[in-house]
């Protein structure tokens, strides 16, 4: 598996707790900022990981900021793309059964390091169930293509 990660300013630490995770993991993947001690806008970073992951060039995304909302709004503006903002694992495991999300968001001044940890590892390592969920995504799909 291949990820693209990415952050604002408001997410820079989680975004180092999981790329320690991803190679722990023996996890290949990609860094695509923000180089930032400043602020910046964190539609800069969501939308070309999103574009990255709807190419195929990237398997999955992960994008982290404050709350994780921009980033989740922002990404699944991009055809194909199904961000999910999770801060708990529960959901982390439903989105990959039940919604075969390919981009998981999270905030940074709402969960820590260590739950985030624990949220990523089980969002990158759960299988979609496919079945009646696959039909579901295909109604999302469809009504994408209706719409652009
Ligand atoms: O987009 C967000 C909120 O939905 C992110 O949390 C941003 O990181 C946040 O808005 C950045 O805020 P700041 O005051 O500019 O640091």
């Amino acid at each position: 598996m291949k990820v693209a990660i990415a952050s604002d300013h408001g997410g820079l630490n989680i975004r180092e707790e999981i790329k320690s995770l991803m190679t722990e993991m023996g996890i290949e993947f990609e860094d695509f900022g923000c180089e930032c001690s400043t602020s910046v806008d964190y539609p800069d970073y969501a939308v070309p990981v999103a574009q990255r992951v709807a190419s195929g060039e990237f398997d999955r995304g992960i994008l982290i900021c404050g709350t994780g909302i921009g980033m989740s709004i922002a990404a699944n503006k991009v055809k194909g793309i199904r961000c999910a903002l999770v801060h708990d694992t529960f959901s982390a495991q439903a989105t990959r059964e039940h919604n075969n999300s390919n981009i998981l968001a999270m905030g940074e001044r709402v969960i820590g390091p260590g739950l985030a940890r624990d949220v990523a590892k089980v969002w990158l390592t759960t299988e979609f169930l496919a079945g009646r969920h696959e039909t579901r995504i295909n109604k999302i799909k469809e009504y994408e293509d209706q719409s652009l």
